[in-house]
């Protein structure tokens, strides 16, 4: 934790980051200096608990931030996993488990979205968050169910106290669109339209919702005026906080999962490939997210033994294990398959040669991410920024390089929660 104590009073931006294996808060100050920086950790929890957890979590982070600091905060902006959904009643209260990213819709839901939505587009996954919502309408009482949200959205939602509002990263596998900024007409379908009233507002990521709530504000010692702006996805704050600002550059995030992202030209939206567009400005953020990466290695390794393991390995040697790494059957990008199976054999003995066979073959993932993205259609890749705890790890990197076209490169900051700081800090000009 770093802060600057009896500094002159100034305005100070935070960017909160909620991922899988647990949520990260940074401050920046006017020039996107690090101010300071607090961190905490998921444990397993029942599915029941999730939400509370993430609540009790965001409070934490705040009220672990030094007090100086909070009292100079005058925008916050909170970063989820993107499809991981809530359906909440008037009073912002879950009706439900939150769903994560990675769960999965019943199949009758994707057949009847199939039948629905045009060819191609983001919701035809097993994972997007209307499939998702598809699901739980049927498994749940929806007579009090006002708001759909998402992880981001409901998190916001308990600093500034307004229901139904969310940003169009976040409600991109909703099936809002964000060319035309507007959910689409085939929601007007008579087996979707009494989802209608529960769909949230949507508006640009970073954009101010409202104040923070005076008791929010009084608990944590935080300015009045400290406004809670509207917030984006983990994959979308990394590629914000590498710097990554113009066609080609791209950013792979190394977190529990393999997610990556390419500012194109074009707008892509392959759901076959599990290949989708987030709205980066005028241009598109073109990308996909996998089921594999971080959180298969931690499966097998600590994280302590992943650093010292990987000193073992010689990047430069191929290793011949063709694993493909999931934790459990299914897969989003770039095969976007639920039903495909986990491949982790043979497995040698040595435990260094394993985790040798898992980088290597992560890195194929990701090369075969890239490549598809660019055979689709996408601006050419012209440099790559890592994020994530991955990122680290240079013995991946090295392999990782063999097999990309594009050279790697030091991000700005390997943090997600950097790039939702400068979210709440910009605004969406952030994004050109
Ligand atoms: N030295 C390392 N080499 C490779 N992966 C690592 C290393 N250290 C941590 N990780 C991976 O980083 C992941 C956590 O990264 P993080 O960005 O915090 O993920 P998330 O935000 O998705 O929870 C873990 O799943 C772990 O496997
Ligand atoms: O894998 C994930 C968790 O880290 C999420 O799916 C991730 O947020 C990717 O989704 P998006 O591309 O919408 O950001």
């Amino acid at each position: 934790m770093t802060s600057r104590l009896s500094e002159p009073p100034t305005h100070l931006s935070l960017g909160i980051d909620f991922g899988t294996s647990g949520a990260r808060a940074i401050v920046i100050d006017p020039d996107c200096c690090v101010r300071a920086e607090v961190k905490s950790a998921f444990a397993e929890v029942d599915p029941a608990e999730r939400a509370s957890v993430w609540k009790t979590t965001l409070f934490e982070l705040i009220g672990d931030l030094p007090i100086d600091v909070r009292a100079q905060l005058t925008q916050i902006a909170i970063n989820g996993t993107s499809s991981t959904i809530l359906l909440c009643n008037a009073q912002g209260e879950p009706l439900h488990p939150a769903v994560l990213y990675n769960e999965t819709c019943d199949p009758e839901d994707l057949d009847l979205l199939d039948a629905i939505v045009p060819l191609g587009h983001t919701v035809l996954s097993a994972s997007s968050s209307l499939a998702k919502f598809l699901t739980l309408s049927r498994q749940t009482d929806f007579s009090d169910a006002h708001a759909l949200m998402h992880q981001a959205d409901w998190l916001a939602y308990q600093l500034h106290g307004c229901l139904g509002i969310s940003d169009y990263h976040n409600s991109l596998k909703l099936g809002y669109d964000p060319a035309i900024e507007t959910y689409p007409d085939w929601f007007q379908d008579e087996q979707l339209r009494f989802l209608l009233p529960l769909l949230p507002r949507v508006i640009a990521p970073g954009t101010p919702i409202a104040p923070v709530q005076p008791a929010i504000a009084q608990r944590f010692d935080l300015p009045p005026h400290c406004q809670i702006c509207a917030g984006t996805t983990d994959s979308i704050a990394a590629f914000l906080a590498s710097g990554a600002s113009y066609p080609g550059e791209a950013v792979t995030s190394l977190g529990s999962t393999l997610v990556l992202k390419l500012l194109s030209q074009t707008r892509i939206d392959q759901a076959q490939y599990g290949i989708y567009s987030h709205r980066f400005g005028q241009q598109w953020l073109v990308g996909g997210a996998s089921n594999t990466g971080g959180a298969v290695l931690q499966q097998y390794f600590s994280t302590a033994e992943l650093a010292s393991l990987s000193a073992l390995i010689d990047p430069q040697v191929v290793s011949p294990l063709d694993y493909y790494p999931l934790l459990k059957p299914g897969e989003r990008f770039p095969i976007n398959d639920p039903d495909l199976q986990p491949r982790l054999q043979p497995r040698p003995d040595q435990p260094a040669a394993f985790l040798h066979g898992l980088l290597e073959s992560l890195a194929r993932i990701e090369a075969q991410g890239y490549r598809l993205l660019q055979e689709q259609g996408a601006t050419p890749v012209t440099q790559i920024y890592t994020a994530g705890g991955g990122a680290q790890n240079l013995t991946w990197q090295a392999i990782r390089q063999r097999y990309l076209q594009a050279s790697i490169k030091e991000p700005r900051h390997r943090q997600a929660a950097y790039g939702t700081a400068l979210l709440a800090a910009r605004g969406c000009k952030l994004m050109g």
